[in-house]
C-alpha cells in the first residue's frame, strides 16, 4: 500500500475535477482521483444520447475559476461541456492524478492511524488522510422492473448508455419515459425513425428552451473584456435563483410559470386531446421542470405516437399495454436513475464499526449535505439537501470546494489527525432541512426522484443558493469533534 495521501478524491466529474483543481491551487499537491469509468467527465462523459445538452446556460455551467468565453450556445450540448472539463482537468494539474478504471468498492476508517483505507474493485488499496466523495447523485442507470424485459429480441438499451453502434434509420422505435433525457432524444431521433413511439407514465411540465447559437462578435467581446464575462455569469446567476422563490417560498408563484407552460401547450399542440394527455397531474415544480423548444413539436408528428396506457410487459416482439401491443424494433429506456444511495453501493465504515448505510438507516443526513457525523475527514460533495431546482449544480459544489478546503487547511494547521462533524449539530441541521422542505413546492404530493420511498425529500436545497454558500463559508471549529492519531504501541521485542 502506498503511503497516506493527503486527499483521495472518488469521481472525476465536475465535482472530482473542481475539488482536486481547488486543493492544487492552495498547495495541496499529494492529491489522488479514482475514477471506475475510462474517461473523465461523469455525466457528461456518460449520457451521449442524441440531443444531450444542459439547461442551465453554459456562463453559469462552468466554473468561476475556469472562464470559458467561447461556448457556442446558451445552453451547452454534452461535447462541448465533456471538452471543457477536460480542458480544465489539463490546465488544472489534474489529469496526471487521476487513476482511471479504479472503482472504489469499501472505504474503512483505521481509528489507529486516522487514515481511510480505500479499496478498489481489482483488490487495490490505498490510505488517504482525507477522503472526498464526489460521485454524484445521478450515475447509476436504472432500468425499470417491468416484466418480460430481459426476453426482447431487438436491440435496447439506457439512455446513459447509448448504442452508438445502433442506426435507427427507419426502424420502430420505442422511447420509455418521458423525463429530462426523454425530451432531449425524441425529437433527435423522430425524423430518423421509422416510427416512434413514446410511453409516458406521468406527463412532465415543458417550457420553451430560449437556446440559439453565440455570434463570434459576442464570444470575441466576452474575451476582451473579462469584467462582461462575470456580468454576464451574474445576471444569469440573478434571473435562476430569482426562481427559488417559487421553488422553497412561496410555491403559489408557480402558477405564474405554469401559465408559460399553458401557452407554450397550447400554441405547439393544436389537437386538444392530446394536449389533454400532456397536462401533468400534480403542482409545477414538484418535479424538475424540463426546457425545450422541440420536444412537442415532434409529438404532433404523424409518425410519432404518444402512448399513456401503463405497459404491462415486454414480449421479444415489443411493448404491451393493456390496450394494445406496439412492435418494435429498438427501445430506448430513458428511465433514469438510482437516486438514493448517495455513495452507493460502496461500504463505508466510520468510527466503532458505524457503517454509513446504518447511520443513514432513516435517511440520508450530512451536516451541509458534506459532513457526517461518526465518519471522520470524510467529505461529500453533491451530497444530501445539495440538489437544486432551479439553479447550478457547480455553483453548489463550489461552495463545498470552499468549505472542504477549509477544513483540510484546519488540519493542516493545527496538526490535528481527524475532525469529526459533532452529531448534535448535524441533527440541528437536518431538524431545519426538514422543517424547511415543508414549505417548499417538492413536499406538495408528487412522486419523483427527489424523494425517497417513505416520501421524504433529501435531496433538494430549501433555500437560496447564496445562502448555502453563506452557510459554508468556512467551517466552524465548534461544530466539530478532533484528535490525534493515536500513537502506535511499540512492537514488541520477545514474551513479557
Ligand atoms: C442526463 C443528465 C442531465 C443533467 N442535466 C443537468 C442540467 O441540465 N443542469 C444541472 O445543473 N445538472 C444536470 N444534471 C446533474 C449533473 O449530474 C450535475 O450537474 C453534475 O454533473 C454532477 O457532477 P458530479 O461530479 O457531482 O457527479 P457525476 O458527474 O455523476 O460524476 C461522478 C463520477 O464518479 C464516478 N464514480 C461513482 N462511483 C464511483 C466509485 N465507486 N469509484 C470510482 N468512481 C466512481 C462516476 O463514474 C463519475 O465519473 C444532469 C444529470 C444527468 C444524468
Amino acid at each position: 500500500m502506498d503511503a497516506p495521501h493527503d486527499v483521495v478524491i472518488i469521481g472525476s466529474g465536475f465535482g472530482g475535477i473542481g475539488m482536486a483543481a481547488r486543493l492544487l491551487a492552495a498547495g495541496v499537491r499529494d492529491v489522488v482521483v479514482l475514477e471506475k469509468a475510462a474517461g473523465l467527465g461523469g455525466t457528461w462523459r456518460d449520457n451521449t444520447y442524441p440531443g444531450a445538452a444542459c439547461d442551465v446556460p453554459s456562463h453559469l455551467y462552468s466554473f468561476s475559476f475556469a472562464r470559458k468565453t467561447d461556448w457556442s450556445r446558451r445552453f451547452p450540448p454534452q461535447d462541448e461541456i465533456l471538452a471543457y472539463l477536460w480542458d480544465v482537468a489539463r490546465k488544472h494539474g489534474v489529469l496526471p492524478r487521476v487513476r482511471f478504471g479504479t472503482e472504489v468498492t469499501e472505504a474503512r476508517f483505521d481509528e489507529e492511524a486516522a487514515v481511510w483505507r480505500v479499496s478498489t474493485a481489482g483488490g487495490g488499496e490505498l490510505a488517504a488522510r482525507v477522503l472526498v466523495s464526489a460521485c454524484g447523485q445521478l450515475n447509476r442507470p436504472a432500468l425499470p422492473a417491468i416484466e418480460g424485459r430481459d426476453s426482447f429480441a431487438g436491440t435496447s438499451f439506457h439512455s446513459a448508455r447509448w448504442d452508438h453502434g445502433a442506426d435507427l434509420t427507419g426502424r420502430r422505435v420505442a422511447v420509455i419515459g418521458t423525463g429530462a433525457s426523454a425530451i432531449q432524444i425524441v425529437p433527435e431521433i423522430a425524423p430518423r425513425a421509422g416510427r416512434l413511439t413514446v410511453f409516458q407514465r406521468s406527463a412532465p411540465y415543458v417550457i420553451d428552451k430560449p437556446d440559439r447559437e453565440y455570434r463570434a462578435w459576442e464570444k470575441a467581446l466576452l474575451a476582451a473584456v473579462p469584467a462582461l464575462h462575470d456580468l454576464s455569469r451574474a445576471r444569469i446567476y440573478a434571473s435562476y435563483e430569482s426562481r427559488a422563490l417559487g421553488f422553497v417560498k412561496y410555491p403559489g408563484l408557480m402558477k405564474l410559470m405554469s401559465r408559460r407552460f399553458r401557452r407554450t401547450l397550447r400554441t405547439q399542440i393544436p389537437d386538444p386531446r392530446l394536449r389533454a394527455r400532456l397536462v401533468p397531474d400534480y403542482p409545477m415544480g414538484c418535479k424538475r421542470i424540463l426546457l425545450s423548444g422541440d420536444y412537442y413539436p415532434a409529438l404532433v408528428r404523424p409518425d410519432v405516437e404518444l402512448v399513456t396506457d401503463p405497459i404491462t410487459r415486454i414480449t421479444p416482439s415489443g411493448v404491451e399495454t393493456g390496450r394494445a401491443a406496439y412492435d418494435v424494433d429498438v427501445i430506448v429506456y430513458a428511465t433514469g436513475f438510482h437516486t438514493s444511495g448517495f455513495l452507493a453501493p460502496m461500504t463505508i465504515v466510520g468510527r466503532d464499526g458505524l457503517t454509513l448505510d446504518a447511520a443513514w438507516r432513516d435517511g440520508a443526513r450530512a451536516h451541509l449535505g458534506i459532513t457526517v457525523s461518526g465518519f471522520p475527514n470524510l467529505f461529500l460533495l453533491y451530497g444530501p439537501y445539495t440538489n437544486l431546482g432551479h439553479n447550478s449544480i457547480i455553483y453548489m459544489l463550489e461552495s463545498q470546494f470552499r468549505y472542504v478546503l477549509g477544513c483540510v487547511r484546519a488540519l493542516r494547521e493545527t496538526g490535528l489527525a481527524w475532525i469529526d462533524v459533532r452529531p448534535d449539530v448535524q441533527d440541528a441541521f437536518d431538524r431545519r432541512m426538514r422543517e424547511r422542505m415543508r414549505s417548499t413546492v417538492w413536499e406538495a404530493g408528487c412522486a419523483s426522484w427527489y424523494m425517497t420511498a417513505d416520501g421524504r425529500v433529501v435531496n433538494n436545497w430549501p433555500g437560496f443558493t447564496f445562502a448555502y454558500r453563506r452557510a459554508t463559508r468556512r467551517p466552524d471549529p465548534r461544530h466539530f469533534r478532533a484528535g490525534r492519531a493515536r500513537p502506535v504501541a511499540p512492537a514488541r521485542s520477545g514474551p513479557r
